[in-house]
């Protein structure tokens, strides 16, 4: 890539917040009716896909609407204490929004997918281990995750 040419933020290559929103509504219809995953969401708030994916747009670099309005990276973590999530709930969680992701055409290329693979690895271990604690030290003021390209250095250049 040209060096005066602008990288996109993850936020921009994946479609903006139209295509999270998108991924997010989808994604979680399909939790609702996955036998394993519906009794963890059975209760979950009615704004809860809103909020995953603005949640998940702002990390990759997109507006500030989750941190400025609906949330911030203390209160994410909080609604997963205590919730007591296994690995298999991870897996399927990760499997069927990898599954949307392609039915709704997301970018497929190597560099977005290894980057949103990577982030989804990290976020959703994350929420297994903090699933386990009822209470968490953590400061209420941290920063909201920020996720990149990371070692792919930039969109796919065919
Ligand atoms: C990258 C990974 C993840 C992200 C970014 C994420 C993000 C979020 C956010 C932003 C909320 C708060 C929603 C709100 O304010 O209404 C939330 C709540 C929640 N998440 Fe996650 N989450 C992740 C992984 C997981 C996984 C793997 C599970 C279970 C398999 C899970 C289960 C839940 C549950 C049960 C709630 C509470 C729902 C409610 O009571 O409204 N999360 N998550």
């Amino acid at each position: 890539m040209a060096a005066d040419k602008k990288i996109p933020t993850l936020y921009e290559w994946a479609g903006s917040m139209p295509a999270f929103e998108n991924l997010t509504n989808i994604f979680y219809s399909k939790v609702l009716q996955d036998p394993l995953l519906e009794p963890v969401f059975k209760h979950m708030s009615p704004q809860h896909q809103q909020h995953v994916a603005h949640f998940i747009a702002e990390v990759f670099g997109g507006p500030t609407t989750y941190s400025e309005g609906e949330g911030s990276h203390y209160q994410m973590v909080q609604k997963h204490l205590g919730k007591h999530l296994t690995e298999q709930h991870r897996k399927r969680w990760v499997e069927l929004l990898l599954q949307t992701a392609d039915e709704l055409g997301m970018p497929d290329d190597p560099e977005f997918r290894s980057a949103f693979v990577g982030y989804l690895e990290w976020g959703t271990r994350i929420a297994v281990i903090n699933s386990r604690e009822n209470t968490l030290e953590m400061d209420e003021q941290q920063p909201m995750p920020r996720w990149g390209w990371g070692e792919t250095g930039g969109p796919y250049v065919p």
